[in-house]
């Protein structure tokens, strides 16, 4: 049997050299780990739809525009994802976790000291080369 994919839009919300990143919460997979903000992709939405729908439930943040950065797909064993990364750089609002989660405006040269899921290692690298 194919392993089931869960569809992710995962927004690198950017401004002025700075990235705006949130804690997962413990109880959540990959729990306790920093993450760029984002969800899952609902049946029949677009990225971009499911993009600005999340980032407003989780950071308050309304979506004008993005830029596709990259497609990761990833396993971890017990789940299986594809990362529709896109860098979110047209927005409006003032970032802040708003879901109770810890959230906080990190520089791009200072990423590396946070932990994030496996996946996003790669996310990570790309980030620091464009913005370098
Ligand atoms: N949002 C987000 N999810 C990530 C990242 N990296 C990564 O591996 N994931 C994985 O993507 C999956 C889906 O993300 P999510 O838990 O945010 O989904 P969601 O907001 O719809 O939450 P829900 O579980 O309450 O429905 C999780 O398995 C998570 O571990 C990341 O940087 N951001
Ligand atoms: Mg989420």
């Amino acid at each position: 049997m194919t392993k089931k994919i869960v569809h992710v839009a995962v927004g690198v919300i950017y401004k002025d050299q700075q990235l705006f990143i949130c804690k997962r919460p413990d109880d959540k997979h990959q729990g306790g780990l920093w993450e760029f903000p984002g969800g899952k992709v609902e049946q029949g939405e677009s990225v971009f739809a499911a993009l600005q729908r999340e980032l407003l439930e989780e950071v308050n943040l309304t979506v004008n525009g993005s830029d596709e950065l990259m497609v990761i797909e990833h396993d971890y064993g017990d789940k299986c994802v594809r990362l529709d990364v896109h860098i979110v750089d047209n927005f409006t609002g003032e970032a802040h976790g708003a879901e109770g989660q810890q959230g906080k405006w990190v520089p791009i040269n200072e990423l590396d000291y946070y932990v994030f899921p496996a996946a996003n290692v790669e996310i990570v690298e790309k980030i620091k080369q464009r913005f370098k």
